[in-house]
Parts: C-alpha cells; structure tokens; sequence
C-alpha cells in the first residue's frame, strides 16, 4: 500500500468526508467536539486512541446508527444526513467485532441479508454469496449450509466480512473486526483482509485499539484523543518517524523505531554499489522487503551487509548502518 488516496480504487467506492462533525449525547457528554476528516475512495483508514476517545461514535456517524449534533458526513459528493437512514446504511458495510450473525440463519443466508433486502433475483443472490464466501476463503459448498455456532470465531469473522461486501457496498466501516480472534488467527485474517482489500479496493474506515493492527492495515492512522481530538494523521511511517505531539509520541511507544522499519521497505535509494566478488556469501534480501526482514536477516548471519536483489538478480549493497537510519524516529 503507498498511501496515495484514491488510486485504483474499486469499482464504485466512494471518499468520506467530514466537515466539523460533533457528537454530544442526551446526557451532555461530548464525545466528539469537532472533528475534520477526508478519507479517499479506495484508501483504509484505521481511527486509534484510548478508551472513550470517541472512535465508535465516529464510526456510527458516518452510517448514521448515532445522529451527528452538527457538521456534515459527505459519501462522495452526498450529503449522508439528508438521506433516508436505512437506505444509506444499505450502501454501507458495517462489520463489529463478534460480528453479529444471525445465529438462527445460515451462512449463506446470513451473507444474503442486504441482497435481500435489496430484491436482488434469488439466482444473483446465490451467485453472489458462493463468490463472497470463495473471496473470504471459504469453501461455499462445505460452509454455506452451516449456522454460526458450527464455525471457528476467525471463520464467523470471515462470514461477517462476506456478509458487508454482499451488496457491493461503497464504504465498508469495521469496529475492531478482528479482536474476538487469538493473536495467531487475528494476524492471518488481517493479511487475508489486505488480500481482500488489493482486490476489492474498497473505502474502509477500520477502528482498533491495537496499534500494531493499525500500522499492518492502514494505508493512514488518525490518532483521536479525548473528544475526537484528531492529533495526527499520516501514513504509519510518518506518524512512528515524526509524532506531531507528546500525545501521539507516546500512544505510539517507546518501540516506534523497530514498528517503522517494518513499515519501511528497503529502496534502491539505500544501496550501495556491489563489491568486485558481487557479495559472495552474504544474505540476500530482496528489493522492496521490509527493512525488518533485512535487519532479521543480517543478525540471523552476523554480516555488516546484505545483498539485495530483484527478480533474482543482484541490485546493490545493503549495510545495516543504512537499515538501522531507516529505523531513525524523531
Ligand atoms: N449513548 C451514550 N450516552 C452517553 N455517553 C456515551 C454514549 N455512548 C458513548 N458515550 C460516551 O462517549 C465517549 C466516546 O465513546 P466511544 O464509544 O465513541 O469511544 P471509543 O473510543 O470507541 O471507546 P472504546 O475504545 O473504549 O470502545 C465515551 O466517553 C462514552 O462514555
């Protein structure tokens, strides 16, 4: 993902737009003060903050579960608080965590409900369903006859993802859709979802706690802070290289240098030209890894350099001095 917004977005995905949105609650809280946010069509944006920063009701703004007290929510050009609430959230896949299935329904027809909803023909719902189940990898024949109990908290969770891309929506809004999940099946379905994602290119707006999360997913992170504070928005190598505050500089850790060389590939920008025997013997590190596997790499065989290759051929030198600078945070 290089963070450019918008571009090869998927078919139909829309930007989001929020103009000075608030949220205050009947009992006076003010969840969110004032917020500002553009997200582009096709891009992923992962909100991040502590507890109560007002993640959620962000989220449940832009598909109007709560009603916004001021400002205005654009989904491309529309204006979303002038539209009939239902119909929009039709547009809008909404994945929680635990998902939600219905758990007296099958898969299939879990997948089914906004296809349903909309009158789709029951040959093109079906059709539908066995390519969302086959595009969230699972095998339609074995799974769609199943109900929600007789399938693994990481297979409920794929179903979820089914279901909200069923009606081909414009924006797909995810509330921590992968924490019900242990570590292990959580990494797997997140880089099944990137998968999904490079394919699918919808507009997502994902919110987490989890920061390693954010920094896999995001093509850009917003940090709220108390009141739906935006305090930095950026790629997630600006924001681990450059926090924009004290808040954001510890949100993100005194760990920040190691997650960003994992979000830095190695470039040909970094190498040094190749020595006469063309680096005999030391690791090969290919063009465009991570300068975390490169730094892997390196320790694993003790060498001050690495190889870099692309395609197979040899490219140039890489010196762990240089991987480490990749690393370098202010
Ligand atoms: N229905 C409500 N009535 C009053 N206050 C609410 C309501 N819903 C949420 N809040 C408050 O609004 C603030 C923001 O809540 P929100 O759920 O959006 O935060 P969050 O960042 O998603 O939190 P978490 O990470 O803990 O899920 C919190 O102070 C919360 O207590």
């Amino acid at each position: 993902m290089d963070g450019t917004p918008g571009d090869a977005a998927g078919h139909g995905a829309a930007s989001i737009t929020l103009e000075r949105i608030r949220k205050r609650y009947p009992d006076g809280t003010e969840a969110v003060r004032e917020l500002s946010l553009q997200v582009g069509a096709g891009e992923l944006v992962v909100l991040i903050g502590p507890s109560g920063c007002g993640k959620s009701t962000v989220l449940r703004m832009i598909n109007r579960l709560i009603e916004p007290t001021g400002g205005r929510i654009l989904l491309g050009d529309d204006d979303v608080t002038r539209v009939d609430p239902v119909a929009l959230r039709r547009r809008i896949g909404y994945v929680i965590q635990n998902v939600g299935l219905f758990p007296h329904q099958t898969v299939a027809a879990n997948v089914a409900t906004v296809p349903g909803l909309l009158g789709w023909p029951k040959q093109r719902t079906r059709a539908r369903v066995g390519e969302l189940l086959e595009l969230v990898g699972l095998d339609p024949a074995q799974f769609g006859r199943r109900y929600p109990h007789e399938l693994s908290g990481g297979q409920r969770q794929r179903v979820g993802v089914a279901r909200a891309l069923a009606a081909d929506p414009v924006v797909l809004l995810m509330d921590e859709p992968f924490s019900a999940v242990d570590p292990i099946v959580r990494t797997r379905l997140q880089e099944e979802f990137l998968r999904l994602q490079a394919e699918v290119r919808k507009t997502i707006v994902l919110v987490t706690h989890d920061l390693d999360e954010a920094v896999r997913l995001g093509d850009r992170i917003a940090v709220l802070s108390e009141g739906g504070r935006l305090e930095q928005y950026d790629t997630p190598a600006a924001l681990l290289g450059s926090p924009a505050s004290d808040f954001v500089r510890e949100f993100v850790g005194a760990d920040r240098g190691i997650r960003r060389l994992a979000v830095t590939p190695v470039t040909r920008a970094v190498l040094d030209p190749l020595p006469a025997d063309g680096g005999a013997g030391l690791p090969n590190v290919a063009l465009g890894d991570s300068a975390y596997d490169a730094l892997g790499a390196l320790l694993t065989s003790g060498a001050e350099h690495a190889v870099v290759t692309e395609e197979g051929r040899a490219v140039g030198l890489l010196a762990r001095t240089r991987v480490l600078a990749l690393g370098a945070v202010d």
